[in-house]
């Protein structure tokens, strides 16, 4: 359930029509809904009930929007972070220094620096080589930092190739079978608090069984490092919790996920962590946007052509996403059409033979489930610009992110005197 529904035969954000928010802001925009976020958010906690003070950080690469990230912290989440960027960004958007996780293989020097320096609450350490690189640069600012190590169960996610991060040939965490040892060798060393380990094992999960698995690896590793004499009080779950994209799809809920987490962990003794992105925010928000035209194409169904595109909304691009496709103010006729952006490249494409509300053009219509991984995952490709974005909430609406102009991007670049 989400608060973008039909009144009156138009479509709303909570109280706001979609027609007024393409006519003050243009289109294409991203329109995410206020109360979604905090029922998500609420949902999402209270599905954990069965578990005793769970630290909830939202994964920020699924939405990094300040507003949205305003939303979620006065719901009293923390963050989860993998770039100095995100890290910036959370700690603006009012989130404690101590309740940001920073995640990602690939944390730079300047990063790291970055993160011992905001005092964030936890590093989760992906491989032995940046454990030694942190622990010199914790030791060179005289302080000890808390840590946890990712590992990589080897648990297929079941999920699209691109985002699964939890087999062995993926680039996260370290293996299983040396987790041990690395943890070892990684406590022994002053200026890190090895104090926990994580695991996440990729997004869009359809289905709790390989999380299960995983946790339950994770669970025999606690095991195995508090036999070997170390402390674990920490324990990082991830993301990963999928969503419908299509109506009528169903995917586990909070609750059936939080059931799992309760059984799973009964008797491990520690602080558990979770990092959800698009189970917080995927159905929170809308990409709108406008038909240009459509387009006869020979003998098959039309081309019906938006003004939103791939750059805007790479998901169906790079994954082969879905995303329903709805009209604004549906006549109630239906038509089967291939829906496609402007860019010049096939793969600009949205849908291929849909059957979708009678549109043309003029029309307004919006791609569902695009808060999560929608404006951020956004390029200016053929110099469109960078999408807007807008929060609602009840019968208002602001502009939280602004339209950025091929001219504004153009102002960025600079031609060498000497050309
Ligand atoms: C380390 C980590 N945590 C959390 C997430 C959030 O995942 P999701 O949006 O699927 O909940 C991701 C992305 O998959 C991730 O890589
Ligand atoms: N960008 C991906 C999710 C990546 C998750 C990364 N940890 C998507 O749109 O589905």
């Amino acid at each position: 359930m989400d608060h973008f529904e039909l009144r009156d035969g138009i479509l709303h954000a909570e109280d706001v029509p979609l027609p007024a928010i393409a006519e003050a802001v243009g289109t294409p925009v991203y329109v995410y809904s206020r109360a979604t976020l905090v029922r998500h958010a609420r949902v999402f906690r209270d599905g954990l009930a069965g578990v005793a003070n769970p630290h909830i950080a939202f994964a920020v690469k699924a939405n990094p929007n300040l507003a949205v990230l305003k939303v979620l912290a006065k719901e009293g989440f923390g963050a989860d972070v993998v770039s100095g960027g995100e890290l910036t960004r959370a700690l603006a958007a009012g989130i404690r220094p101590q309740d940001v996780v920073f995640s990602g293989v690939g944390k730079t020097h300047p990063e790291l620096v970055q993160g011992i320096e905001a005092g964030i609450g936890q590093f989760n350490l992906e491989s032995e080589e940046e454990g030694y690189e942190l622990a010199a640069i914790a030791r060179r600012h005289g302080v000890t930092v808390p840590c946890a190590l990712r590992v990589n169960p080897d648990v297929d996610a079941r999920t699209h190739e691109k985002i699964s991060t939890g087999k062995r040939e993926n680039k996260f965490g370290v293996p299983l079978d040396r987790a041990a040892a690395i943890y070892a060798a990684l406590a022994a060393e002053p200026g890190l608090e090895m104090r926990g380990v994580a695991v996440h094992i990729g997004s869009q999960l359809a289905d709790l069984e390989p999380l299960e698995t995983a946790f339950g690896k994770l669970g025999a590793l606690i095991e195995e490092l508090r036999t070997g004499g170390q402390t674990v009080t920490h324990a990082d779950l991830g993301g990963g919790l999928g969503v419908p994209y299509r109506k009528h799809e169903t995917f586990p809920s909070p609750a059936e996920y939080g059931a799992m987490v309760a059984r799973v962990t009964a008797g491990w003794d520690v602080q558990l962590s979770f990092e959800p992105g698009r189970v917080i925010a995927g159905n929170a928000g809308v990409l709108l946007t406008r038909v240009v035209r459509s387009k006869r194409s020979g003998n098959g169904p039309p081309f019906v052509i938006v003004d939103a595109a791939m750059n805007d909304l790479a998901r169906p691009a790079m994954y082969g996403a879905w995303h329903d496709f709805d009209a604004v103010a549906p006549t109630g006729e239906r038509m089967t059409a291939h829906i496609v952006g402007p860019i010049c490249e096939t793969g600009d494409t949205f849908a291929m033979d849909r059957e979708i509300d009678a549109i043309g053009a003029g029309d307004l219509a919006v791609f569902r489930t695009a808060g999560a991984y929608g404006a951020t995952m956004a390029s200016s490709y053929n110099s469109r610009g960078f999408v807007a974005e807008v929060l609602v909430d009840g019968g208002k609406f602001a502009v939280v992110a602004d339209r950025i102009s091929p001219h504004a991007i153009m102002d960025a670049e600079r031609v060498p005197e000497w050309l």
